[in-house]
């Protein structure tokens, strides 16, 4: 089995580090020097940083606190505007009639997920009310919602709690729920596990790894300041340092 250091120097951003316009494959994000620049003080939070997430791909992405990981996920999610650089989805830009089916496929978690008012449940059902889902016809599985509920050890009574008592880490745990429901083909994973305790961590992990395994095609990256999550989750990193992707090995984040 190679270390993460080898797997790194076959399949992480330096033996691709700028692929070319166009190269990248069906199913494929490709960033190519992205650039994020905050006004105030001109400092570059997003400094030339080209990455290619492939099909099938699972990333650990990592570095310092303020290293820039969240708004990288940010502009891999089309969220927020850059500076300079490009993002290409299955090889093409993506125009505004593209956005929704776009969503529908890339789902970015947050550290910190926003509930809305309501039940567990009414926040596994929302999605399914908002353009970009409805137009694919997907309907809410309660069903589904009950197994992962249950297979996290909690009750069937959980999916009707009101979401505003939920803890930090409960709230991860609906997120990923929520994620998992609809079936996306690449998660952007924000300190996914971060709030909650160890064996629910396990969960998670399972769970991500279950719907990692069930289609070939899927890819994820997962920020974490946690280096041995990062090698159980991942088959390539990503760090991050200063707003520039660095070549080393997953470590702890000061
Ligand atoms: N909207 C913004 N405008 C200006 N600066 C920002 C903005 N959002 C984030 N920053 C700054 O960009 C830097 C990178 O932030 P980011 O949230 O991506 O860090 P991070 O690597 O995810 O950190 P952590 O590990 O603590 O979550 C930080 O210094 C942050 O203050």
């Amino acid at each position: 089995m190679s270390s993460p250091a080898d797997r790194q120097s076959v399949a992480g951003q330096d033996s691709e580090p700028h692929p070319p316009p166009g190269s990248a494959p069906r199913g494929g994000l490709l960033a190519q020097h992205l650039v994020r620049t905050d006004r105030a003080s001109s400092r570059r939070l997003l400094d030339d940083v080209s990455v290619q997430l492939t099909p099938g791909q699972r990333v650990g992405l990592m570095g310092p606190s303020g290293s820039g990981k969240s708004l990288l996920l940010r502009a891999l999610a089309h969220l927020d505007p850059l500076d300079g650089g490009s993002l290409l989805w299955r090889g093409q830009p993506v125009h505004r009639d593209a956005i929704p089916g776009f969503r529908a496929s890339v789902l970015l978690l947050l550290q910190h997920p926003v509930m809305a008012s309501g039940t567990v449940e009414d926040q596994c059902t929302l999605p399914y009310r908002l353009r970009h889902f409805r137009h694919l016809g997907k309907s809410f599985d309660r069903r589904a919602a009950l197994n992962l509920v249950e297979s996290s050890g909690r009750h069937a009574a959980f999916l009707d709690q009101p979401a505003a008592r939920l803890s930090g880490g409960e709230r991860q745990l609906v997120a990923l729920i929520r994620a998992l429901l609809l079936e996306p083909q690449v998660l952007l994973l924000d300190e996914p596990t971060s709030a909650m305790d160890s064996a629910t961590v396990a969960v998670a992990e399972r769970w991500i790894a279950d719907w990692s395994a069930a289609d070939a095609q899927r890819s994820f990256v997962w920020v974490t300041h946690d280096a041995p999550q990062a090698r159980r989750v991942a088959d390539t990193f990503w760090t991050l340092q200063a707003g520039r992707l660095v070549d080393t090995p997953p470590q702890e984040s000061p």
